[in-house]
């Protein structure tokens, strides 16, 4: 579970807002999609989620533990994926699951059939005793996706996790996020791709200049702000004041759907 608690981040002595009182509960079992413009607060929020950055004010509380009280037990419940793979390029891909499961403390007995089930879900077992610097950027957006899952946390948090991954790569992660929901756990991520968080996403929230505007179920969310037929990405755009045509809006999102292909987005 993750609580969020009147959280601002303020930064240039006061100039920039970057988030701003915000308030959010998300459940066991939730898979939440946070989503929000260029510059609206997402990875502020996120790194103080991963206790990267201290609040201004307000508090991060994981897995039941508060992250400026007891960072360690709150770090310890987290798995966290940056929005960039920057990795110790000079280790091998094992030699980084291994520093983490040492980080993490996971039992030596139960390491290496984690780190083999996890590399061959993501295809990767065979680049495992390569330095990472040889690595694709998928490759190392895997890695640190399997060093992320390797302590079994129960809360999951990924800053677009999507960017740099193929068609099949995408849509296996977003099959292991809802299968981490489905065995109980949270699941925080943030996505420009809306069609994703529509299809794939429990509920949603939408952050804008630092506020969180909008938050709940796809359906709530329609239900509260359109008239008829709208979609997510129309409704983005109204909230969040954005004034380019669709169709110019998210480049990322038509680019990534057309990669995606045929592929079913699991729910
Ligand atoms: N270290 C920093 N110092 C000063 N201002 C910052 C810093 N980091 C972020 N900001 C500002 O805080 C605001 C929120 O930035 P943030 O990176 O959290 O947004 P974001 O929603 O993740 O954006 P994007 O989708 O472009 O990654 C922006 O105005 C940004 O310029």
């Amino acid at each position: 579970m993750i609580e969020l608690n009147h959280l601002t981040k303020v930064y240039h002595q006061g100039q920039v807002k970057a988030v701003d009182d915000l308030n959010l509960r998300v459940q066991a079992g939730e898979l939440f999609g946070f989503l929000g413009p260029n510059g609206a607060g997402k990875t502020t929020t996120i790194k103080m989620m991963a206790g990267l950055l201290t609040p201004t004010s307000g508090e991060v509380i994981i897995n039941g533990h508060n992250m400026a009280r007891d960072p360690l037990a709150a770090k310890g419940s987290l798995g966290f994926v940056p929005d960039n793979p920057d990795i110790w390029e000079k280790l091998t891909g094992l030699e980084y699951l291994q520093f983490l499961a040492d980080v993490y403390r996971v039992p030596a007995a139960a390491r290496q059939a984690r780190v083999e089930e996890l590399a061959a879900t993501f295809e990767l077992q065979d680049a495992l005793g390569d330095n990472i610097q040889s690595y694709s950027h998928g490759m190392r957006q895997k890695l640190v996706l399997i060093g992320a899952l390797i302590h079994r946390p129960p809360v999951l948090i990924l800053d677009e996790p999507m960017v740099g991954l193929d068609p099949s790569s995408a849509y296996l992660l977003m099959d292991i996020l809802r299968r981490h929901c489905d065995a109980g756990n949270t699941v925080f991520f943030s996505t420009h791709i809306l069609e994703v968080a529509e299809r794939l996403c429990d509920r949603v929230g939408i952050i804008n200049k630092g506020r969180l505007v909008t938050l709940g179920t796809m359906e709530e969310i329609k239900a509260r702000h359109s008239q008829g037929e709208e979609t997510l990405e129309q409704i983005f755009l109204e909230i969040t004041g954005a004034n380019l045509p669709p169709e110019r809006m998210d480049l990322n999102t038509s680019k990534a759907l057309n990669n995606l292909g045929q592929h079913a987005i699991p729910r």
